[in-house]
């Protein structure tokens, strides 16, 4: 087979069709649109017919010079002379060991999924999941064999699914299979023609980037006025920061976001959550006391943030303390896509499965990660988003750039939800960075702005505010020292940010 184009991968079923469409008519329109490859796949006919419809969609597909591909009939395939065959369930989760074998089979292409079920109350429950995809695409590294994501793939999980589905090396998706998205539509052509500008803007945009980081390089300087920029339009636009966190810290956070400039709604239910997600500038998701009530609440909450392209910042709080915990967290990053993921450093090793950092409940024990530095950036490469590692030291990572800040103050220590302050803040300086760059709906990013400045940004306002709380003379202690926090927080100047700042970036 020749160099196959796997960019839009339709793969058809006339059950699908809407009342009084045709199936050669809306192949037609598709092919139109853009679709690269067409696979036929037809249940419950006979060979005749199947060979009928199988002669007929190849003879468009040749008008289009566009490969078609026989789903598991290779007497068909052979009968019409399809490009190929495709076999293998193609709505099943396919296993790494199928990977394999079909590396060794020499196979020209994997479909890779079923990445999303059927969609039941606007809540796609991921099967293969993007995260899962990444783990397999990791797998062709270094091979010609072509990748398609397949399962419950739509406009509206596109930009999180192609997102998402990228290896730590940086392998991504050849293309994605669709299916009722253009079967089922009265307009396939234009069906098509929107999936497949998105890909292809996404893929060119990945080939030059790896899309997650905004720049290759980042200065001490750069990064101080970037700060000051978006503390200064958190003021001015005071965004809406949508919260579903603990019950421990609720008004701590409310208060902290208020203070800094911004607008906290603090809301759980899932009914709500649709509503919220057209106004909220960004999303804050804490666990600290996950409840299966919030959870529904997250699960939705992020499907919608993704689907506007609002950041999301993820705290799993005590992540390491329960299987109720660990499993949660699972299923919610494999459902949407976080902008910034932030924990101490139990949290995150807990989150990757590792032991090197002892937890107690939501608390860190022990000194932290021997190499915090590529810690945060391989967590950063491997979850897709931007990484932020609490603690004495904090560690911000967009998988490229490191930046190691060193302000705060012990008593932050001393108090609960500082961690929980710092997701806050994070949260509103990403609504800032998103209201700074607007969306482009043309641009394959999952959220505009800069992420990276926003929680460095969001890090940089705790920890300096606690600085200057320390030192006032009203403070005695951590019962003193959180109102004072609040204070601080609300006083911070631009120049008091330039001044103070401790903060190197390493690159490599
Ligand atoms: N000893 C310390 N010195 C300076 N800053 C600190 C210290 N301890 C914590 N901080 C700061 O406090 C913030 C929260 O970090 P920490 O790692 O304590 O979060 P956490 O454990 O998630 O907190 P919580 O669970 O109470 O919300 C960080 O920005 C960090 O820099
Ligand atoms: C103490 C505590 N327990 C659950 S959440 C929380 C707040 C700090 O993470």
């Amino acid at each position: 087979m020749t160099e196959l184009d796997c960019s839009l991968y339709l793969v058809t079923g006339r059950a699908l069709l809407p009342p009084d469409k045709d199936y050669f008519e809306s192949l037609e329109q598709s092919l139109q649109g853009g679709v690269t490859v067409v696979q036929i796949r037809e249940k419950d006919v006979d060979t005749a017919e199947f060979y009928d419809i199988a002669l007929r969609s190849k003879q468009l597909c040749d008008k289009y010079k566009v490969p078609l591909i026989v789903n598991d009939r290779v007497d068909i395939a052979l009968a019409v002379q399809a490009s190929g065959v495709h076999v293998g369930q193609t709505d099943m989760p396919v296993p790494i060991a199928q990977i394999e074998q079909a590396i060794q089979d020499g196979a020209d292409y994997v479909g890779i999924g079923a990445v999303w079920a059927t969609t039941t109350k606007n809540l796609s429950k991921p099967i293969v999941g993007v995260r899962g995809v990444g783990e397999m695409l990791q797998k062709l590294d270094g091979t010609s064999i072509k990748s398609v994501a397949i399962g419950g793939i739509k406009s509206s999980n596109l930009l999180r699914t192609l997102h998402g589905s990228v290896s730590s090396t940086n392998h991504a998706l050849d293309g994605i299979a669709v299916v009722s998205e253009i079967m089922a539509s009265p307009h396939p052509r234009e069906a098509a023609a929107g999936l497949y500008e998105l890909i292809s803007a996404f893929r060119h945009s990945n080939s030059i980037s790896n899309a997650l980081s905004v720049r290759s390089r980042y200065s001490a300087e750069f990064v101080i006025d970037g700060v000051v920029d978006l503390m200064n339009i958190v003021r001015e636009r005071s965004p809406l920061i949508h919260q579903i966190t603990n019950n421990v810290v609720i008004a701590q956070s409310a208060n902290a976001t208020i203070a800094l400039g911004a607008s906290p709604i603090m809301a759980t239910t899932a009914q709500e959550m649709e509503d919220l997600s057209k106004i909220s500038g960004s999303l804050l998701i804490n666990i600290g006391t996950l409840v299966t009530s919030a959870y529904e609440g997250m699960m939705l909450a992020g499907t919608f943030a993704n689907a506007h392209r609002t950041p999301i910042v993820f705290d799993p709080v005590g992540v390491g303390a329960s299987e109720f915990r660990r499993s949660s967290v699972k299923n919610l990053l494999n459902t949407w896509q976080a902008s910034v993921i932030k924990g101490n450093a139990a949290e995150l090793a807990a989150l990757v499965g590792s032991n090197e950092v002892e937890s107690k409940g939501v608390d860190s024990l022990g000194s932290g990660f021997k190499d915090p530095v590529s810690f945060v950036r391989d967590l950063a490469r491997k979850e897709r988003c931007v990484v932020v590692l609490t603690g004495k030291t904090d560690y911000v990572s967009d998988g490229a750039s490191v930046a190691v800040l060193s302000n705060g103050h012990g008593l932050l220590g001393n108090i609960t939800g500082s961690g929980c302050m710092a997701g806050s803040c994070i949260a509103s300086f990403c609504a800032a960075a998103v209201a700074q760059e607007g969306a482009d709906p043309k641009e394959p990013k999952l959220v505009p702005g800069d992420v990276f400045l926003a929680a460095i940004g969001g890090i940089l306002a705790l920890t300096i505010s606690a600085e200057m709380a320390a030192m006032r003379d009203d403070v005695k202690g951590p019962g003193t020292f959180l109102p004072a926090l609040i204070d601080e927080l609300s006083l911070l100047s631009a120049q008091c940010i330039r001044d103070r700042s401790r903060l190197q970036i390493v690159s490599r």
